[in-house]
């Protein structure tokens, strides 16, 4: 079996940080975006008036206390959660102005998703769960593209098996190669190293990583641990629904001391996840 190289080493950028990105497009963008859950008693400011970009061929990490509204983030500029107020835009398009049809359409053509649970299809085989999403729109795969990304995800020698017949970190590479291969403008991955080993969930980064660095993807991840967030190009932090902070080209440690900082400066914890 092939297996993704230099894995455990952390990551590498051997472009220098990420001078590409910076003057490429948005591919998505949330604009004055507010996100109210629930009313009454029951209204939660999940969002409040944020506004933040994410470039193309970036790798965008998303840091910040539970609850803090990382996920709803993901989901609003992913159009799987409608905005309360301001605009959610994947590209140009701004996703509050699509009727259902079309935001289904955008979804499913232009925008992956990973998981922390892997949501695998149990008794299809490696092969046919990278290929679901494209044959369920009718979509022929570009058997070429799919070839890269199963060998640099390492799994030539699975196609073959079913979920069950994987470890945790090879079914979670091949929802990464799932959500990559119908080349998205955009993956959203929400804390796709939650349920992984340390071993395991670098993999997952190296071949994130890797996808934005030599395939040109653009990946945006919700994480609460610092070492999967210093694979990133750059870490935005949210707190109480707002976007606080910044870091570029991080470091563990930098983002260790950037978390430590708000845990005194706001008096909340960002431990709620692996330290
Ligand atoms: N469907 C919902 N209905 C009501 N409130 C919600 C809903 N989804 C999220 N919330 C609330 O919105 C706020 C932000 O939630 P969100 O899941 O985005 O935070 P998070 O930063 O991703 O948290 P975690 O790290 O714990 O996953 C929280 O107060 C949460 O309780």
């Amino acid at each position: 079996m092939t297996e993704p190289q230099s894995l455990a080493g952390g990551p590498s950028r051997p472009g220098g940080p990420r001078a590409a990105a910076n003057h490429a497009p948005a591919a998505a963008s949330a604009v004055d975006l507010t996100k109210v859950h629930g009313s009454g008693d029951a209204r939660v400011v999940a969002l409040e008036r944020v506004s933040v970009s994410f470039r193309e061929g970036e790798f965008a990490a998303i840091m910040g206390p539970s609850g803090s509204g990382k996920s709803t983030l993901l989901q609003c500029l992913a159009g799987l959660e409608s905005c309360t107020s301001g605009a959610a835009r994947i590209g140009d398009t701004d996703l509050t102005r699509l009727s259902d049809g079309q935001l289904t359409r955008l979804r499913r053509d232009h925008v992956g998703f990973v998981f922390q649970a892997f949501h695998l299809i149990p008794t299809l085989t490696v092969s046919e769960n990278i290929a679901l999403p494209l044959t369920l729109a009718g979509r022929t795969p570009d058997r070429q593209w799919l070839d890269t990304l199963v060998e640099a995800a390492g799994l030539g020698a699975r196609l073959g098996h079913r979920p069950a017949q994987l470890s945790g970190g090879q079914q979670q590479r091949v929802a990464c190669v799932r959500a990559l291969a119908g080349r998205p403008r955009i993956v959203f991955a929400d804390e796709p190293t939650g349920n992984l080993d340390s071993r395991s969930a670098a993999e997952i980064l190296a071949l994130l990583r890797r996808c934005v660095r030599e395939l040109g993807q653009t990946v945006v991840m919700v994480t609460h641990d610092p070492v999967a967030a210093s694979y990133a190009d750059r870490v935005v932090f949210l707190a109480d629904g707002r976007i606080v902070d910044e870091l570029l080209g991080p470091t563990p440690d930098q983002v260790l001391g950037r978390m430590r900082t708000f845990d005194a400066n706001l008096g909340i914890s960002y431990w709620s996840g692996p330290a």
